[in-house]
């Protein structure tokens, strides 16, 4: 894919960083001609293929190939690619809510009812890249964004998909990266890798939505990976003694090892947890609690 080779200044005024990871730098740019503002990821690329600083171009490539085969609301919009010697700057929608790492830092842990509104929009979102053989595989709370930081009711935008690969039919993948704490056993025991990975994060980030815990997290890396081939985890009465039935179902069918066994998105959205139930089937409730008081 060749990006565009013009100076990314000539057309973005460089603002303040906004976020920082293993890739390299996110910083607040606006565009002269219309004044709009955007998040710029600039990525360091590695002119020599053995260096270890930097990316290397195949893998913005794939990033950028993903991002341009997903549009949705709950993905964060590709609108430019910029290159120029050693660096690669990907121009993509301004999501200024913050990470929902933070909110939930900040709050402790949400009502169920905002940990819902959540988790339906990142199922919306992760549903429509599995839809198209795309899996994220560093799904975390750091990688997902709110909108903004005033309304009520914030917008979910998934970031970050330089780990992100699209299946071709047939093909196996395996890899051993993502952040510990989310990773499922079967990239730990470097197996042929599916979108059922992702949804194992969604157990592990919805644990942690309602309890503010994270579900086998150990001292130290390698026992949190012990704890994951292990199944080592509890809903610790502490912490989930008010959690729904429903809501520890939801996790307990992610939360499984074999991955062919795990609920996908779109079976999360129907799950009785997730699934609004409509405005007859609260009234059907309400009668039939009012039929065993009476
Ligand atoms: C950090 C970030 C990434 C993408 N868009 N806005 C902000």
């Amino acid at each position: 894919a060749v990006f565009k080779p013009e100076n990314v200044e000539d057309f973005y005024e460089i603002g303040e960083v906004l976020g920082s990871g293993h890739f390299g730098q996110v910083r607040q740019v606006r565009e002269r001609t219309s004044g709009t503002c955007w998040a710029g990821k600039f990525l360091k690329i590695r002119k020599i293929a053995c260096s270890r600083l930097g990316l290397d171009r195949g893998s913005v490539e794939r990033e950028v190939e993903v991002l341009q085969t997903v549009q949705h609301p709950n993905i964060v919009a590709l609108k430019d690619v910029f290159e120029s010697r050693a660096e690669v700057v990907l121009i993509l929608e301004l999501v200024s809510g913050g990470e929902l790492f933070d909110f939930i830092a900040a709050k402790e842990d949400l009502l169920e009812s905002e940990a819902i509104e959540f988790m339906t929009q990142i199922l919306e979102g992760l549903g429509f890249m599995h839809s198209r053989n795309i899996a994220h595989f560093d799904l975390k709370p750091e990688n997902i964004m709110l909108s903004d930081k005033v309304s009520p009711h914030p917008n979910i935008k998934l970031i970050d998909f330089g780990l992100a690969h699209r299946f071709h039919q047939g093909e196996e993948y395996r890899s051993t990266s993502g952040t510990p704490q989310y990773i499922a056993p079967e990239v730990i025991n470097s197996e042929p890798l599916s979108t059922a990975a992702d949804m194992w994060s969604i157990g592990v980030i919805t644990y942690i939505l309602l309890s503010g815990l994270s579900p086998f997290q150990g001292e130290t890396d390698e026992e949190t990976l012990r704890n994951i081939i292990a199944m080592n985890y509890e809903f610790h009465a502490r912490y989930f003694s008010m959690t729904s039935s429903m809501a520890k179902d939801f996790i307990q069918k992610l939360l499984v090892k074999n991955p062919i066994d795990r609920m996908t998105a779109e079976e999360c959205l129907l799950h009785p947890w997730i699934k609004p139930i409509t405005r007859k089937q609260v009234a059907k409730r309400n009668r039939s609690s009012i039929n065993m008081k009476n």
